[in-house]
């Protein structure tokens, strides 16, 4: 290897001779490449599954920020032709945001839910459908869902097949109080999700939060621990909370677990009770924003490189610089 690089090596002196400075070059260069693939390849998250060989590099991602109505028949159309469009651009990983079938009320959650498991959900057989004619991996935001007298706030994960891969229920339910600026009780109707989401698709392996859940690092470091490559929120944040911690919520959970995270909102509607701030953002590995909007009706897209999670966990190899003798994560679902 070291013989091949030298006679590529386009440093020479004046009588076509390599400098010793290029021979040396050349060596610590080799040297170099082969302690950062160790080192990558040991700073894979403890306990984290391996990937197949069929990982994919690079992911093409798109963001849909939908206009919500009271119209679900509409809300549907309006979601699907946006997987279309999407699709049409080189998406490969679409994502909708939170309760993007219904107003965001908790009035409406009760009335728009849907059975997801009893297999009677339109919402999600439109979904179904749409990742398989147009051959994506779909993030499917969330719905409301009815089941056995609960009512959740559910995101459904689609293979590029139209196949249900993974269903997480928002596990931190929204409940807030800032005095005459926001108050919501999703707890006043919804229940919260019991499990935690990890899913590998053909974009990658993906965790899944649901809006409040991204508030809750734990839950994004658990994530990283089973070796999530992108942490996908579809979120509804609010004209409150959205202008100081939407952003800075997404780039402090890739920053301090070294991954890509991305939100999608519902676009902003004047006629809504609830205004979402919008901005679905892409934010790569050192907490770079890579993609965003305002809040008008839109697709963001953006493209993930996968190989920049090894690249950066190598400049800074924070999971083996934790001081483990000091404090520890603990994984509950896994006991
Ligand atoms: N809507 C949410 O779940 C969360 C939110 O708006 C916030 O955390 O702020």
């Amino acid at each position: 290897m070291i013989y091949i690089w030298l006679h590529r090596c386009p440093v020479l002196d004046k009588r076509g001779m390599l400098t010793r400075r290029a021979v040396l070059t050349t060596v610590q260069r080799t040297l170099l490449t082969y302690s950062s693939r160790c080192l990558a390849s040991s700073t894979k998250p403890v306990g984290a599954p391996t990937m197949s060989a069929a990982a994919p590099r690079k992911v093409n991602l798109a963001l849909c920020q939908l206009l919500t109505s009271a119209d679900k028949e509409k809300n549907i159309a309006t979601a699907t032709a946006a997987i279309k469009e999407a699709a049409s651009h080189g998406a490969e990983l679409v994502v909708l945001p939170e309760m993007w079938n219904c107003p965001y009320s908790n009035d409406s959650f009760p009335t728009y839910a849907e059975d997801i498991d009893g297999g009677t959900s339109q919402s999600v057989a439109a979904l179904a459908a749409a990742a398989r004619q147009n051959r994506v991996v779909l993030v499917g935001g969330s719905i409301p869902e009815k089941r056995e007298g609960h009512l959740y706030n559910t995101c459904c994960v689609f293979s590029k097949q139209g196949q249900l891969l993974a269903k997480h229920r928002k596990v931190h339910l929204f409940d807030i109080d800032i005095p005459g600026k926001v108050t919501f009780k999703e707890s006043e109707t919804l229940t919260s999700g019991q499990s935690i989401t990890v899913v590998d698709t053909e974009a990658g392996r993906l965790g899944i939060g649901i809006c409040y859940d991204i508030r809750f690092p734990e839950l994004a470091m658990l994530y990283a621990k089973r070796g999530a490559q992108c942490i996908v929120y579809p979120g509804a944040f609010n004209m409150t909370t959205g202008p100081v911690h939407w952003e800075l919520l997404q780039r402090a959970r890739a920053v301090d677990n070294q991954l890509f995270v991305a939100t999608c909102s519902p676009a902003r509607n004047p006629e809504s009770s609830y205004q979402a701030w919008g901005h679905s953002t892409a934010v790569g590995p050192f907490a770079e924003v890579l993609a965003t909007t305002d809040h008008q009706p839109g697709i963001v897209y953006t493209q993930l490189e996968y190989a920049q999670l090894d690249e950066r966990r190598t400049n800074m190899p924070l999971t083996q610089q934790k001081r483990s003798d000091l404090y520890e994560l603990l994984d509950k679902t896994q006991q």
